[in-house]
């Protein structure tokens, strides 16, 4: 089954659906980011295209509550603004690198991001701040409106002026070395040091000075002068309702290349600090206060071992006392993102489960969590003041993220769709959920996008899709990896949840644990066997693809079966114990694994490379250079070994994309290789190599 690709047609020919041309599909607006004001005020962030089309810029869009009116355009400026957050008299605090006659420029000519205010009424937005790093985040204390920020800060910077002067030092005498005297060095797509993130009290946002008036940069005043590399102060802070306290998230060492992260209070009047909550087995992460201020709820992260995948609970914290305890005992799902109740009563927060990311309640005077929501994959979480409703980001395989309200009483529940600018109105086929049964008896959940048309008559081409991670789970819309796009190609694409997904309890996970190419690999081919039995399915016309793990995952593959006609792998892992030593955070990883040099055997049982002679099905290798996480060694190394041995493949090479590939320009390029790669080997049409690669 094959269905023309509306690029092929002429540009004014309607096409049924924004998947049908990768130009239409960049120019989908994308929502991102939802912020609530006491008053009820809902706030989104909205990317679209510049009008170069050159990347996808972010505005604030203010959003109907009740869901009566349309959705309206609040900010406009052309680097656009992000990070949306509310002071209590109702002005909007964003963060922009907007020109500002005021504003600091970095020293080498790039804006950086400062914080901005819109006023309550709306109006004109003002700076509010700007560093010669950018500000990278803020709080903003509930009730009272205090202010904390996160800004990068060179060594021994005391102040402003002085980060300003170190930074321009470095730039005359045409330096950009770094020396690092302990580990890691960089992070995802970012080189760490030697600025590292420091939080600073800006109290109460300065009042606005008449026009024409210049005001006095505000007074800020450090509250982590000690903060020191790899990772600064964090940047996880949250504000205590009345800006008296702040917790973060500390990065401390664990063994001599290691880092955990415990939860610290800081009082913001003295600085004085003291760490709250600090396990050596685990990690701490966030750190939502209640209502009152005297509880604090945080995500405790049972650190994996060889033995043993990572937990998760939640932990309730006695701000005076620091005794925790666990909120959600006995619950096989791993939470994340808690927010409390209006009243302080209940701890609302988002897990994966069962190929959805929901909400859930759990009440403090015990029980056990209740999942609020029925389908889809939550974010952005809001509660509203008077405890009438949530608001939040809701996206699944059936819609991109848009914000809904959610009734916080009502159990399994499809939420209110409010007015906004990202809804979908068609999609180029139909989603359904499936199942297959592995041979120890697992159950293997599914998604399968099918499209338009598929039937026994018309047989579909499958597409396995494999997600990455591995501790994620098939269950949001993802721009990166839209299955609609494949789909109004004429495929049907299977994302199946394999062993070590996440949302279908801990020995789900453990299935998997330190064996990858054991049942995470079984898993997926359980999957696949289900689907190609089904009469829409063409099982003569199958391909797997995947990034990160889910690359690492697609070379497996290629080294076990010849049952796929083409393979297409991003950003992958192919030689573990190469990649272990060269990605950004390598202690995870051992802590799975083991030291590949002491403990070689799940490495030897596990990395692709060491199977390559296997290897007969077609590749597309694809890699970013400022890839971090998977360094671009595995991508290399792995095309030379394809190349050497003769198996047909190609190299789609980014030189200054990261683990993900971010401009509108390379996203085309990205779906244009994949589906010309794909309509050579599965659907056998000739090679056409994309026109700009
Ligand atoms: C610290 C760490 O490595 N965490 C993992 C979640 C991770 O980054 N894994 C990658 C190999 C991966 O698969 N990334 C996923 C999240 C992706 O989609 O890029």
């Amino acid at each position: 089954m094959s269905q023309p690709d509306a690029a092929t047609e002429p540009a004014d020919a309607p096409a049924p659906t924004p998947f049908h041309r990768l130009a239409d599909y960049a120019a989908i607006p994308r929502v991102g980011g939802l912020a609530l004001s006491r008053d009820g005020r809902l706030v989104i962030a909205v990317q679209t295209l510049d009008p170069e089309k050159k990347k996808w810029v972010s505005a604030l869009w203010e959003v109907d509550p009740e869901g009566r009116r349309p959705a309206h355009r609040l900010t406009r400026s052309a680097p656009g603004e992000s990070s949306p957050a509310w002071a209590p008299d109702g002005s909007l605090l964003f963060t922009s690198a907007r020109p500002d006659p005021e504003a600091t420029a970095d020293k080498n000519g790039e804006p950086k991001p400062a914080l901005w205010a819109l006023p309550p009424g709306g109006g004109e937005a003002r700076l509010v701040l700007a560093r010669t790093g950018g500000v990278a985040g803020f709080a903003v204390a509930a009730d009272s409106g205090h202010v904390a920020v996160l800004a990068s800060t060179m060594p021994g910077a005391a102040d402003a002026e002085a980060d300003e002067a170190r930074r321009k030092e470095r730039k005359d005498a045409g330096v950009s070395a770094v020396l690092h005297e302990s580990y890691p060095v960089r992070f995802w797509d970012h080189d760490l040091g030697p600025a590292v993130s420091h939080v600073y009290w800006l109290g109460q946002v300065p009042p606005e000075v008449p026009a024409g008036t210049a005001g006095e940069p505000p007074e800020l005043r450090d509250l982590t002068p000690e903060a020191g590399p790899p990772h600064g102060a964090g940047d996880e802070i949250s504000l205590s309702p009345d800006g008296r306290l702040l917790a973060r998230s500390e990065d401390v060492p664990d063994g001599p290349a290691g880092r955990r992260s415990r939860l610290v209070l800081q009082d913001t009047a003295t600085g004085e600090t003291r760490v709250l909550v600090d396990d050596p087995l685990a990690d701490i992460h966030g750190g939502a206060f209640s209502p009152d201020g005297r509880s604090l709820v945080c995500v405790r992260e049972a650190m994996s071992t060889y033995a043993e995948p990572p937990d998760y609970t939640l932990l309730l914290v006695d701000v005076e006392s620091g005794r925790a305890s666990d909120l959600t005992a006995g619950f096989d799902r791993w939470p994340s993102a808690p927010q409390f109740s209006a009243d302080g009563s209940t701890v609302y927060f988002l897990a994966d489960d069962d190929g959805r990311h929901a909400i859930f309640r759990v009440d403090l005077d015990g029980g056990q969590p209740v999942r609020l929501t029925e389908d889809g994959a939550y974010s952005d979480l809001q509660v509203a003041r008077d405890g009438s409703a949530l608001f939040a980001l809701r996206s699944g395989y059936d819609s991109p993220a848009v914000p809904v309200r959610v009734d916080p009483t009502a159990e399994r529940q499809q939420p209110v769709v409010l007015p906004n600018p990202g809804t979908i109105e068609r999609l180029p086929g139909r989603l359904e959920e499936v199942e297959a049964v592995a041979a120890d008896g697992a159950r293997v959940q599914s998604w399968l996008v099918l499209p338009e048309g598929a039937s026994a008559d018309n047989p579909a081409p499958l597409l396995l899709w494999i997600h990455g991670g591995p501790l994620m789970s098939w269950n949001s819309w993802s721009w990166r990896w839209c299955p609609w796009v494949l789909a109004a190609r004429g495929y049907a694409v299977l994302m199946p949840n394999p062993a070590l997904s996440q949302g279908f309890g801990q020995d789900f996970v453990r299935r998997g644990w330190g064996e990858w190419g054991g049942a995470p690999y079984t898993d997926l081919m359980t999957a696949v066997d289900a689907v190609v039995e089904r009469p829409d399915i063409d099982a003569d016309r199958t391909a797997a693809m995947g990034g990160s793990f889910g690359g690492y995952m697609a070379n497996w593959v290629a080294t076990q079966t010849d049952r796929f006609r083409a393979i297409v792998t991003h950003a992958s892992l192919w030689d573990l114990d190469a990649f272990t030593g060269t990605t950004d955070a390598a202690y995870y990883w051992e802590k799975e694994w083991g030291d590949p040099l002491r403990e070689p055997k799940r490495y030897e049982q596990n990395s692709p490379h060491r199977f390559a002679d296997a290897i007969r099905t077609p590749m597309l290798v694809i890699h970013g250079d400022k890839d971090y996480r998977v360094p671009i060694g595995e991508g290399l190394r792995l095309w030379y070994d394809l190349q050497k041995r003769g198996v047909p493949s190609k190299f789609l090479y980014f030189p200054d994309e990261n683990h993900w590939v971010l401009t509108p320009g390379n996203t085309g390029v990205w779906y244009e290789t994949v589906i010309a790669f794909l309509a050579e080997h599965v659907l056998g049409e000739e090679w056409q190599r994309p026109e700009l690669v």
